[in-house]
This record gives structure tokens, C-alpha cells and sequence, in this order.
């Protein structure tokens, strides 16, 4: 692949889509979103390094739900709430986020985080495999929203498109994987991550029935809305 700059994951900075000091001005900018448990989810995943979506990707979800009026979301990987906090926030009483993550651990600190929000109640949690859990759950979806292991991604791509209802999203992070996916040369965290991640992506912008976009925010968001019949 060739590239000016012949960046590599060695030279990370070359690979950084959005600038640092860009990326702290928007956060700015969202401030308005502080709440407790919000705050308190971010200090967690900050002391135990887990992957949440973050603030920005977070208002980014909860926008693009609410621009849909979606009022029923799976999530494939939703650690311990997150990201769910913004979908339940945008699909209203009425609405519904299915959850599901593989560590029983992170459904407890969900509830405990989402009930202190006040979006439990709109909320199905299930502990298992995702791809298993979504096979089992009827219905169409207005998102589905992918931040499972990368290796699945295209199985999961698969398995959702059919069943995100014409006009509705399918969203997944880490579309970007910190760069890896631009670069010949790249030190993956699981081998075959990133070839999965490139597939992922390939088959969605080709995919005839989706219109598509990737937001370069943090490590890439792909997003891709089904065309109305
Ligand atoms: C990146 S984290 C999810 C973060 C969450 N979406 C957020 O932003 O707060 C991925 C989570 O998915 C879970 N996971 C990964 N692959 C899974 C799978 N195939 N089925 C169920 N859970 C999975 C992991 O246990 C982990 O908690």
C-alpha cells in the first residue's frame, strides 16, 4: 500500500487521524453531557484501562439514535454500560437496548451504574456469547452496534444487516484500529484482528443496500445506514 509518509504502527504519531488538540476541543464542547455515573464509568475504565467508547463516540451514539428515533438497539460487546448509557438515554421510556457482553462481572456494574442513571429499566442485559444471544432474539433492529472481539467482525456484519429495519444503522468501533488497517507493516494485539477489521470494513462500503461513512473520531466508527426499499 503505498503512502507518502510510509507510516507504521512504530510511528504511531504519523497514524493519529484526528489531532490530539482537536479531539480536546470537542470534548469541550460536550461537556454539557457530565454526569455523575458518566463521570464515574470514565474513572473506571481509565484505572482498569478497559476499551469503553469514550465521551465524544458516546454523544456521537446517542445523536445518531435519536436521529432515527430508534427505539430498539442490540448491542453485540457492551462491557459494563457504556456505551448502552447513551442509547438508553436516545430510545426514551418506551424504548429498548439489549445488551450483551461474555463476563457476568460487567452485567452487576452495569445495573449498578445504569440504575444510578435512572436507564435500567430500559435496558435487557444477557451474558453470553453476542453472536449466540442475537441469533436467539426475534425481531428487527433500529442499530445494531458492534464493539465485540474484532476477530467476529465480519461475522457480526453478516449476521446484522439483514435485520437493521430500511433507514436504520449499523455502527461499529474500532473500524480504524489505531491505524492498523492504513499500514503494510503492523504489530497486531491478536493476530488476525486487523485483517478481520479490513474485511469488516470492505464489505460494508461495498455492500449495495448500505449508504456508509467511517467518523475518524478515537480509533474509527463505522457507520452504514440501511437504503429504504
Ligand atoms: C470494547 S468492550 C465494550 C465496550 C462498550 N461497548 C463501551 O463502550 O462501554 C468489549 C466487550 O465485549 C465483550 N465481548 C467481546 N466479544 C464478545 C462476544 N463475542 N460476545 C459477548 N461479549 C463479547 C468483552 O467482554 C468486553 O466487555
Amino acid at each position: 500500500m503505498a503512502n507518502v509518509q510510509s507510516p507504521t504502527v512504530e510511528n504511531p504519531n504519523a497514524l493519529i487521524p484526528v489531532h490530539p488538540a482537536i479531539e480536546r476541543y470537542m470534548r469541550g464542547l460536550v461537556e454539557h453531557t457530565d454526569h455523575p455515573v458518566l463521570i464515574e464509568m470514565e474513572a473506571l475504565a481509565k484505572q482498569k484501562n478497559f476499551p469503553i467508547v469514550d465521551r465524544l463516540v458516546g454523544n456521537s451514539l446517542e445523536v445518531m439514535a435519536k436521529m432515527i428515533d430508534a427505539k430498539r438497539i442490540f448491542e453485540f460487546g457492551s462491557g459494563y454500560g457504556y456505551s448502552a448509557y447513551w442509547f438508553a438515554r436516545a430510545v426514551g421510556a418506551e424504548g429498548r437496548v439489549i445488551c450483551t457482553d461474555g463476563n457476568a462481572a460487567n452485567k452487576i456494574q452495569a445495573e449498578q451504574y445504569l440504575t444510578s442513571a435512572e436507564l435500567w429499566d430500559r435496558v435487557e442485559f444477557h451474558v453470553g456469547y453476542a453472536q449466540e444471544i442475537f441469533l436467539q432474539t426475534e425481531g428487527m433492529f433500529d442499530i445494531c452496534y458492534n464493539d465485540a472481539d474484532k476477530g467476529g467482525y465480519p461475522e457480526v456484519w453478516q449476521m446484522a444487516k439483514d435485520r437493521i429495519r430500511p433507514g436504520g444503522l449499523y455502527i461499529a468501533d474500532n473500524v480504524l484500529w489505531h491505524g492498523r488497517v492504513a499500514v503494510e507493516e503492523f504489530t497486531d494485539i491478536v493476530s488476525g484482528w486487523t485483517e478481520a477489521i479490513r474485511a469488516h470494513n470492505h464489505m460494508i462500503f461495498n455492500d449495495p443496500d448500505f449508504d456508509t461513512f467511517i467518523n475518524p473520531t478515537r480509533d474509527g466508527v463505522i457507520v452504514a445506514r440501511r437504503k429504504m426499499a
